[in-house]
């Protein structure tokens, strides 16, 4: 009797064995390829810490576009086409739309309350709303004027001080998103809600690389008591947390009593608490925090990416300025009534969100529940990668990646304009910017202005010979072109009395 039960138990854990053997050998089997992974930390050392999406997209040559490694247990899948996230991340939205956790931005630093990184659920919606009806394309000609009053004062100060046009871009970027999100008028790059925002932002950087950080992969070292061995790991620079707390509460807590008082300029802080009534006053708090900590480095990323597109080629600058001269005439300035007939203009835009990437891997997505596509397996849980950067530089869709080129984007008798950018530079599903085209509007008016008021041309050495342009990026998670030095000359000689006159409007 005693042999058969002992028999049995063999039998019995040789099939569990088998089997646990058989479904791992099968799960391989059917994920997507992707390197080989070392024991325990899978492939932890394959992913570089600098610009990875140039190494994802290599990957692409031996594993296909559709990549799959993990990192000390987090299965990471990266897509590096653009039908395949449209397949996933768009037409699959209601499972794809979730976010990974990342421990240390998150519950460390603090930044919890943001929607880029906050999960899939009913708070989400909530904030999503809130964000996509006051930035909804069809609300977006109320801002019109603060947009041209802001490129006016930029071009303003280009006359004055054009050395530093990088600074007055700036706080042109920064001055639009405090105007429309708290109704605060920026008049220099010395503004005290700029600072609080930007050091509010650099708190981030606490973390690393989002999802890079030893929290985020064993996410309960958050729970340690800061006097337990190892617990240093979770600890932030000094002022980080007041930091953060300042740049949620301080503008806010400023146009929610200039409510009070009756003198509040409309704004989305003023619009959507009226509308909440007093009952989700952190909903629009956190909300309004990310129109600035979400859309100020990425604009500023697209506008430099144009600019300095424009100066490395005088031809192309040439030829949107004569469009423009043709459409606006000499004796005005650029107006968004203008935007739909300068399409050379708007190829240059287009062009300049694909060939700059601002946002090379987006944010990723995590799906919710076990999935298949094209017979692969993607397990539940899996952090989705859309790698922008190889879907807009790939040579198969875009011939000359690396070549700044409106004409690709030219309709026309015997042309064939190659796809729209603006999907993998904007996100995917239900998580797609909602900042977008406010970014874009943005774009269009101050680079159309700037090129229409000025000639912008490479700075020259002491020989007056021409300093050639770098067109080297910064490879960040937002990619932004080196710093550059330019002359910056008004065109014509009644710019300067077209810019002035703006002034006083
Ligand atoms: C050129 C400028 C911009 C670029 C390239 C850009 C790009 C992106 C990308 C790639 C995502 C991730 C989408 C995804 O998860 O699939 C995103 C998310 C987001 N963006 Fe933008 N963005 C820009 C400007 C803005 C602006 C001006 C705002 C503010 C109004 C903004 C607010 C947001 C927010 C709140 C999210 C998170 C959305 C969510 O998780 O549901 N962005 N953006």
């Amino acid at each position: 009797m005693a042999a058969t039960i002992q028999l049995y138990v063999v039998a019995s854990l040789l099939a569990v064995s088998y089997a646990l053997w058989y479904r791992s050998k099968a799960r391989k089997r059917s994920l997507p390829p992707g390197p080989q992974p070392y024991p325990l930390i899978g492939n932890l050392y394959d992913v570089p810490s600098e610009a990875p999406w140039r190494t994802f997209a290599k990957w692409s040559e031996r594993y296909g576009d559709m990549i799959y490694f993990h990192t000390l247990g987090r299965e990471v899948i990266v897509l590096n086409s653009a039908t395949i996230a449209h397949e996933l991340l768009d037409k699959r939205s209601a499972i794809y739309s979730y976010r990974p956790f990342f421990a240390m931005a998150n519950e460390v630093i603090g930044w919890k309350w943001s929607l880029p990184s906050m999960d899939y659920g009913e708070k989400y919606k909530r904030h999503r709303k809130y964000l996509q009806q006051f930035f909804h394309k069809q609300n977006l000609p109320k801002y019109y004027n603060v947009e041209l009053k802001e490129v006016h004062r930029l071009l303003n100060d280009l006359l004055d001080d054009s050395e530093h046009y990088a600074a007055h871009m700036k706080r042109l970027a920064g001055g639009v998103t405090m105007m429309l999100t708290y109704g605060h008028e920026v008049t220099s790059s010395d503004d005290s809600f700029i600072r609080i925002a930007e050091k509010g932002v650099l708190t981030i950087e606490a973390a690393g690389a989002i999802g890079a950080h030893i929290v985020d992969f064993v996410p309960w070292i958050r729970h340690l008591p800061d006097w337990f061995p190892g617990a240093s790991i979770k600890h932030l620079p000094p002022g980080t947390r007041e930091d953060l707390h300042d740049f949620l509460h301080k503008p806010f807590d400023y146009a929610k009593e200039r409510l009070a008082k009756g003198t509040a300029v409309s704004c989305y802080t003023t619009a959507l608490l009226e509308e909440t009534k007093g009952e989700d006053d952190e909903g629009v708090r956190s909300t309004a925090a990310i129109t600035y900590s979400a859309g100020f480095d990425t604009t500023m990323s697209a506008l430099m990416t144009a600019m300095i597109a424009l100066v490395a080629d005088p031809v192309i600058q040439a030829r949107a300025q004569a469009e423009m001269d043709s459409i606006i005439g000499k004796d005005r300035l650029p107006t968004f009534d203008d935007r739909e007939k300068l399409l050379y203009m708007q190829c240059i835009i287009t062009e300049s969100i694909r060939w700059g990437v601002a946002t090379p891997v987006g944010v990723p997505h995590r799906v919710s529940q076990d999935d298949y596509y094209n017979s692969y397996y993607i397990p539940a849980n899996t952090m989705i990668i859309a790698n922008a950067w190889a879907m807009l530089h790939d040579p198969q869709v875009y011939p000359e990646p690396e070549r700044f080129n409106p004409d690709r984007f030219l309709h026309g008798e015997g042309r064939n304009p190659q796809p729209d950018p603006r999907g993998p530079a904007f996100g995917f599903g239900r998580r797609i910017c909602p900042g977008k085209d406010l970014a874009e509007n943005h774009l269009w008016i101050t680079i159309a202005s700037m090129f229409y008021a000025f000639k912008i041309t490479p700075a020259v050495n002491d020989k007056g010979e021409k300093i050639p342009i770098d067109l080297e990026f910064s490879e960040h998670s937002i990619r932004h072109p080196k710093p550059f030095k330019c002359v910056i000359t008004p065109r014509r000689t009644n710019s300067v009395a077209l810019i002035r006159q703006t002034v006083d409007i």
